[in-house]
């Protein structure tokens, strides 16, 4: 048993579980998206040289990783300071930041948040999709990426002595690189010396999310710790669902705050809206998986941020839990979903 067993790692420390309150699993509170960026139409090229007025405010909903200021949410920190007072104000107590490296992690400026705002914060560690793995990353082997992730939950990250309090995300693309395939299998490893939560970002295919689970299985994961993001954008068929729910993992929809008409990154994709995100879990609650959704925003651009005309990190707490309740999901449901289950994921066994 290690010394971080029955607790939880927060930016500030280790914590007692059940000081979390109502937690977000899956944000980012300072980060760049620039690897995703997708060019603008040629007749959108001037407005996404400029989009932060309120005439463009539905363009840049609509097309946010087609403007590169928009990428970029490390330049607003202090409007994410307020953001997480708000968030604290509306009942909010933790958050999981996901960011890992490829997007520019900052966890001296998560400590700083966390300091101010007394919103509990875990981070990330490992790597992101493989676009963004390094040309260093990508000749280590498997051993040498479980002992980085291993120390960055053990000692602390980025020279930094902050310590991350969960592996991920975890990024993979579809189908699966030979590289993200070595991360996962560290990820795996490491998971499994250190008793500690895992998260994994799928690529955009309904086969994704599945086949990252048997790589980890196969690799001596605990998937039963571990959560897949983005199922809001990944599995729609309902049979396709339940069959993935078997696997054991926690099933994250962590896309609540974004409806755009186009997918950029698969415009096969219909993006739900969050009316049609509650519907889903209404019918997860039917199917008895109520200790197994978390759900989040996923904030990753600035227009998602109140400043711009966005939901901000309390869109959950404030609009989306009243429309759960009056779709048939029961408080103590509701309560699961935010405390219970995103506590027991981030204790480490
Ligand atoms: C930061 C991040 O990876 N967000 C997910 C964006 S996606 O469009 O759902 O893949």
């Amino acid at each position: 048993m290690s010394s971080l067993s029955g607790k939880v790692q927060t930016v500030l420390g280790l914590v007692d579980p059940d000081q979390l309150g109502r937690t977000m699993t899956h944000e980012h509170l300072t980060m760049t998206f620039e690897c995703c960026y997708f060019p603008p139409a040629p007749r959108d090229e001037a407005v996404a040289a400029d989009p932060f007025h309120m005439r463009h405010l539905h363009w840049l909903r609509q097309n946010p990783y087609s403007c590169r200021q928009n990428l970029l949410l490390q330049q607003e920190t202090a409007a994410v300071r307020d953001e997480l007072l708000a968030y604290r104000k509306a009942g909010g107590g933790a958050i999981v930041e996901n960011t890992t490296a490829g997007l520019d992690r900052d966890l001296p400026t998560l400590r700083q948040l966390a300091k101010d705002t007394g919103v509990h914060i875990v981070a990330g560690a490992g790597y992101y999709v493989d676009c963004t793995h390094s040309e260093d990353t990508k000749r280590m082997s498997v051993e040498q990426l479980t002992d980085v992730i291993v120390a960055e939950v053990l000692h602390g990250a980025d020279g930094t002595d902050v310590r991350c309090g969960v592996i991920g995300e975890i990024g993979t693309g579809w189908p699966i690189t030979a590289s993200e395939t070595r991360v996962l299998r560290a990820a795996a490893h490491a998971q499994a010396q250190l008793g500690c939560p895992l998260i994994i970002h799928p690529g955009r295919d309904p086969a994704a999310p599945a086949a990252v689970l048997r790589i980890l299985q196969e690799a001596g994961a605990d998937i039963g710790k571990t959560v897949m993001s983005h199922l809001d954008r990944t599995i729609f068929d309902e049979a396709a669902l339940l069959e993935f729910a078997q696997m054991g993992s926690y099933l994250e929809y962590d896309l609540f705050g974004t409806e755009m008409l186009n997918y950029p990154y698969d415009l096969k994709v219909d993006m739900p809206s969050d009316s049609q995100r509650v519907q889903t879990l209404a019918f997860l609650m039917k199917e008895g998986y109520e200790d197994r959704v978390v759900i989040a925003h996923d904030i990753h651009t600035k227009n998602r941020l109140t400043k711009f005309g966005g939901h901000g990190y309390s869109h959950i707490l404030n609009s989306i839990v009243p429309k759960m309740l009056n779709r048939g999901v029961s408080q103590q449901q509701v309560d699961k979903i935010l405390v219970d289950n995103p506590k027991r994921w981030l204790t480490f066994k």
